[in-house]
């Protein structure tokens, strides 16, 4: 069992804690925002609740052995005992920044960071890391117990001895890391945001409604959810970010962001995460 530091405790940071805590990891969860840190408790109940019904694995887990190994935080005291630590911020490269300039401080020689990031570069963060060979991606999917897959982004100075760590890491909750290397969206973004995006502006164009988009891929492709419930599920805001990084980095108007998303997030409508986005959800 080791002790892993988790930064950022919204809908990633907060479902990440839950499968490092269920497979015997202690947690250290940070977050600088007071409402986020006192809701944890009833997030992490209601998620367990909802796994427990989608996966034989949750079944007979108890939410209150999983919250015992979870120390909720607002600062990085004790971040220097950690081995892996795992940023989960906001998809804005100046937020990620500013987490990586803090830890500096606070992380021992030997910490690997981990960013789970959508879309930015991984090895333009590692400069302001004092290791920049130390920096990952480590691209969780969402929602993170029941998804097996980490895409894992090697920068251009992540060292091959922290990938080999970062591997046996996340085996050891129960992970497969795909290891790709950087470029904004990597893989699984790149694709998936372009037919996201392309969805909202068949929404905007009244072409289709969100359930008529969503059925096609559900009952059409086998896919598990629709492109627009997926963005409910991502969070928009979170969606419109990502969006931004590609478009500005690969400079392809093909990335170009959906007025109607943008509106959406400027209305509050984030997605399942508030209780509305395309669809409405009871909290
Ligand atoms: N939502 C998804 O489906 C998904 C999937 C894969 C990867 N990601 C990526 O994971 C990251 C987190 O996404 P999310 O959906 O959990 O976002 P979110 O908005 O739900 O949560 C972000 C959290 O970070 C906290 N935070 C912001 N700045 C902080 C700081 N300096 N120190 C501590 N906490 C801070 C916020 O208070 C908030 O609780 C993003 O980079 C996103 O692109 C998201």
């Amino acid at each position: 069992m080791s002790l892993v530091g988790v930064i950022g405790a919204g809908v990633m940071g907060v479902d990440l804690a839950i499968s490092l805590a269920q497979h015997g990891h202690k947690v250290l969860l940070k977050d600088n925002d007071p409402v986020k840190l006192k809701s944890v408790e009833v997030r992490i109940r209601k998620n367990i609740r909802s796994y427990k019904m989608l996966s034989k694995e949750y079944y007979s887990v108890v939410p209150d052995s999983i919250l015992e190994k979870i120390t909720v935080t607002d600062n990085y005291n004790n971040f220097g005992e950690c081995s892996f630590i795992i940023e989960n911020t906001y998809e804005e490269i100046k937020n990620k920044i500013t987490v990586l300039e803090e830890l500096k401080e606070y992380c021992n020689d030997d910490s690997i960071i981990g960013i789970n990031t959508s879309c930015i570069s991984i090895t333009k963060l590692a400069k302001y890391f004092n290791k920049p060979d130390h920096i990952i991606g480590t691209h969780f999917m969402n929602p993170v117990p029941l998804k097996e897959t980490v895409e894992t982004v090697k920068g251009y100075h992540t060292s091959q001895e922290t990938i080999e760590k970062t591997t046996l890491f996340l085996q050891s909750i129960k992970k497969k890391p795909i290891v790709v290397e950087d470029s904004p969206g990597f893989v699984a973004n790149r694709l998936s945001h372009l037919f996201m995006n392309e969805a909202a502006y068949l929404v905007q164009e009244k072409i289709a409604d969100p359930y008529q988009i969503d059925l096609m891929f559900k009952k059409g492709y086998e896919h598990k959810l629709g492109p627009l419930e997926t963005i409910d599920l991502i969070g928009l805001d979170t969606v419109v970010d990502s969006l931004n990084v590609l478009y500005s980095s690969l400079q392809d108007t093909k990335f170009r962001c959906c007025p109607l998303l943008v509106k959406m997030v400027n209305a509050g409508l984030l997605g399942r995460k508030v209780g509305q986005g395309f669809y409405k959800y009871s909290l």
